[in-house]
């Protein structure tokens, strides 16, 4: 959308996202107002699950689905509404012609065959941590399709690479929630006023440390990680960083992107090719990452650099401050 950064607009913290997204907007001259839509789309859908999930304990949509999604994973009731809200919001929108999600096994037509965007989505990231209050979050990932306006998405549209998306975000349900998006310069957060119902300005071109003390793993995997990252942990450990793990992706790495510090999901024995998603997990927080000055990699090179080949595949995960991201490669 914008070649300029909300720096060079001179955008201020305060400012609603409509207005942002419409100030971004208006500096590039060709704009034509569907990605716009769309990330209004998605702050509504983001309002909306933000509200269930703050009463999810008062009404009957705490706990498991009893139902298993194309993982394999017991789906929680909440993955269930979040993703229904989700696709409900992006179809009533208009814009995007079709969806990916965890939850589901294969793509979405949302029946907006003239919708220019499609959509990877993970529509509720944390779900070990749904009933037990701690954060969890979102995670999207936007590309232009490259099949014709006007025919039925399919796989070429979702199986471009992590480079050509062209906006990437998360929406963190924490002791606040975040909207946090790139549209390929810079990344900015909101918050959302609970009360005005409105995101607000609130982390203005965010720029990711180039170093840090903090670690995130699940130390629990310790034993099954290549010797090479056990020796990364344990040098983490000599030197006094913080080990800090929620086990929610999009927690830990919001943590790290403002502190400094860095996540890692490697291949286990249980997992070798790792746990985290390619589409829906792992590209669109190595967009960030890039865009905030941090680094995402899998081990053998940039995540972005990854190509794809099919809609549920995993990827180890190094993503954080550049100098951490490094380091945790070194031979
Ligand atoms: O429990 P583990 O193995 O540490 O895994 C935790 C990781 O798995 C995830 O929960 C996977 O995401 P989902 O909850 O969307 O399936 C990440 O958010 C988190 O970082
Ligand atoms: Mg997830
Ligand atoms: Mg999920």
């Amino acid at each position: 959308m914008s070649s300029k950064t909300a720096q060079e607009l001179a955008l201020p913290v305060g400012v609603t996202l409509d207005r942002f997204i419409m100030l971004s907007q208006s500096a590039f001259p060709y704009a034509t107002g569907e990605l716009s839509q769309l990330l209004r789309d998605i702050g509504l859908a983001g309002k909306i699950i933000n509200r269930e999930i703050n009463r999810a304990g008062l009404v009957d949509i705490a706990g498991g689905n009893g139902t298993e999604n194309v993982q394999g994973e017991n789906q929680q009731k909440l993955d269930i509404v979040a993703n229904i809200r989700f696709i409900r919001a992006l179809k009533n929108g208009g814009e995007v012609c079709a969806i990916l999600s965890e939850e589901d096994e294969d793509i979405i037509h949302t029946g907006n065959d003239h919708g220019k965007y499609i959509v990877a989505m993970d529509p509720l990231d944390g779900s070990s941590n749904i009933d037990v209050n701690v954060s969890i979050g979102t995670i999207f990932s936007i590309y232009r399709r490259v099949t014709p306006i006007g025919s039925a998405a399919t796989m070429e549209d979702f199986l471009q690479g992590g480079r050509k998306q062209i906006a990437a975000g998360y929406i963190l349900y924490g002791s606040s929630t975040m909207l946090v998006f790139s549209t390929g310069d810079d990344v900015n957060g909101f918050t959302l006023d609970q009360s005005l119902g409105e995101f607000i300005l609130s982390h203005k071109s965010i720029y990711s440390p180039k170093n840090g003390t903090i670690f995130s793993v699940n130390e629990g995997n310790y034993y099954s990680y290549l010797p090479a990252v056990q020796k990364y942990l344990d040098d983490c450990k000599r030197k006094g960083f913080s080990a800090r793990y929620i086990g929610s992706l999009v927690g830990d790495f919001h943590r790290n992107l403002l502190k400094g510090g860095i996540y890692l999901y490697p291949s286990t024995k249980k997992d070798p090719k790792g746990k985290l998603r390619l589409l829906y997990e792992c590209y669109p927080l190595a967009f960030l990452a890039e865009k905030s000055g941090g680094k995402a990699s899998d081990g053998f090179g940039p995540i972005l650099d990854i190509v794809p080949t099919s809609f549920h595949q995993r990827s180890p995960i190094y993503v954080g401050s550049e100098t951490m991201v490094d380091e945790v490669l070194k031979p």
